[in-house]
């Protein structure tokens, strides 16, 4: 079902900061900024030659990332996003399976104007699992 690895996601409490280290200290290619009102973060993309890596941080109230950095005050990998064909078809699969897909069920569009899904982290070896359409 899973086909490539579309990006890694590091919370972060200061995304400038984070953004300054991986573009003067590593030299990586790294996005603007963009707040995403919708999903409660800040994104900014860093692009690799094989992936992206995706640095989150807490926008509003509600942030599903919050809690995560009280408890990870220095930050550290929130998620693993993978591409699927048909985010309809592995949501209804994944279900049947007994996975819990969080939220309504229905999938929001992501960064990347895309559907995307998360599963529940319980059920992925501890890992939070974000699923975006290819
Ligand atoms: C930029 C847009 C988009 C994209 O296109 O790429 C994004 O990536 S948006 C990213 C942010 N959005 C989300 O994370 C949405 C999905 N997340 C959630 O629904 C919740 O955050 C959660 C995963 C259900 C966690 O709920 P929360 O209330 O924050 O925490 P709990 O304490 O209830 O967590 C329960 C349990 O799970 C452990 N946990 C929580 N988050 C993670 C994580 N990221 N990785 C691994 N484990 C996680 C948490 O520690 C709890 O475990 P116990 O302490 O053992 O009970
Ligand atoms: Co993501």
């Amino acid at each position: 079902m899973i086909g490539r690895l579309n990006h890694v996601a590091i919370a972060v409490r200061d995304i400038g900061a984070a953004s300054q280290l991986y573009r003067n200290t590593l030299g990586a290619d790294v996005s603007a900024p963009e707040a995403l009102a919708e999903h409660g973060v800040t994104v900014v993309f860093i692009t690799l030659p094989n992936t992206k890596i995706e640095l989150l941080e807490p926008l509003g109230a509600d942030s599903p990332i919050a809690k995560f950095l009280e408890k990870n005050p220095d930050g550290g990998i929130h998620h693993i996003c993978y591409e699927v064909e048909d985010i309809g078809a592995a949501r209804d699969q994944l279900t049947k399976s007994g996975a819990r897909v969080l939220g309504s069920g229905e999938p929001k569009i992501g960064a990347h104007g895309k559907p995307v899904l998360f599963l529940h982290p319980k059920d992925f070896n501890g890992t939070l699992v974000e699923l975006e359409q290819a």
